[in-house]
């Protein structure tokens, strides 16, 4: 079972180019797509795609149309009320596969929404893993992830948190054993934030990125998992660091694909996938998801985990990577 928590979930409205984008300029659409998203609520779109058993918890009314989308996709929602009007993030993809994003900043929240929303997803099964992902809602505290998941990491719980800004930082502020999200999923920025890295580098070269992730892993994180796009994920854990590359994608839009790859990721967790493996099924999935439009989640038969090429990262002092053959590869 995954739960997933999007505190903050949106319609994804993608504006389709013909042609590229010109800053200024006016452009007749090529088509309009609204789906259902918000980081959670992907990772549930994806688990019904693949079989595997989900509940997405949010903020919505019973009765807002997001939730009747939702449950049409056959989706299993807890919606969380009261809630205001769930916000509409615009995507405008071109021809290239260049993707760019404007989100809103979601409808306010109160303590009182925020204290029935925890209670919500305490009270969900506890087998599996609860997911805390996306953009915390205006009026919510910058800690309100950190406190979520030390109290679910403190009842036993397997939490994966995916978010950014104030609220990926409070996350890190707090980190400590026991109470330490077991995943983290930074991209590249994200990590380069919380661990005062330059992102340029941290783009370039994976081995900078497992040593930024096994910070982290050192301050009590199980596993981090760092997707950097087109270039693929780092997973670092305990036991050894991994880089993964993606097979040749035409990306169509990106928005969702470190979604799919979390998804990737958990549902190998679950099927009790090795380390590698479950690398493998997040640059599989992530990678699927950005040759699909908008916010479309991709099924098993898009994802092609058999293409990916996973390395050992060799993380001593000396921070170099093997050069030689993949110690393992999907
Ligand atoms: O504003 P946030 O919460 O950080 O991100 C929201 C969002 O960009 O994330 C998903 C893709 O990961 C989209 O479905 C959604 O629009």
């Amino acid at each position: 079972m995954i739960v997933t928590v999007t505190p903050n979930p949106s319609i994804d409205r993608t504006v389709v180019l013909p042609d590229a984008l010109v800053r200024g300029g006016v452009h007749r659409v090529a088509e309009v797509i609204d789906q259902p998203g918000g980081k959670g609520v992907n990772i549930s779109r994806a688990c019904v795609a693949a079989g595997v058993p989900t509940r997405a918890v949010f903020p919505a009314a019973g009765d807002d149309p997001f939730v009747r989308e939702l449950e049409q996709l056959g989706v299993p929602c807890a919606p969380v009320p009261p809630a205001g009007p769930v916000r509409v993030n615009l995507t405008l993809t071109e021809p290239d596969g260049t993707t760019t994003k404007l989100n809103a900043s979601g409808a306010t929240v109160s303590d009182a929404d925020l204290d029935l929303l925890a209670r919500t997803v305490l009270e969900q099964p506890a087998e599996g893993w609860v997911v805390l992902a996306g953009s915390l809602p205006p009026g919510a505290p910058d800690e309100w992830y950190a406190d979520l998941a030390g109290r679910l990491r403190a009842g036993g719980r397997r939490v994966a948190v995916d978010t950014s800004d104030a609220a990926l930082e409070a996350v890190v502020a707090r980190l400590a054993p026991g109470t330490a999200p077991s995943l983290l999923k930074p991209n590249a920025e994200e990590l380069a934030s919380v661990g005062g890295d330059d992102v340029a580098a941290l783009e370039d070269d994976p081995v900078l990125v497992a040593a930024a992730a096994r910070r982290l892993v050192e301050r009590g994180v199980e596993t981090v998992l760092a997707t950097l796009g087109g270039a693929g994920a780092v997973l670092v854990d305990a036991t050894g660091a991994w880089h993964a590359v993606p097979p040749s994608t035409r990306v169509v839009s990106t928005v969702g694909a470190g979604d799919s790859s979390l998804f990737g990721y958990l549902s190998a967790a679950l099927a009790g996938a090795s380390a590698p493996e479950r690398l493998a099924a997040a640059v599989a999935w992530g990678s699927a998801a950005a040759g699909l439009p908008g916010t479309t989640v991709p099924t098993p038969s898009d994802v092609r985990t058999q293409e990916v090429r996973v390395r050992a990262l060799d993380l001593p002092s000396s921070a170099t990577a093997h050069e030689g053959e993949p110690s393992w590869q999907s």
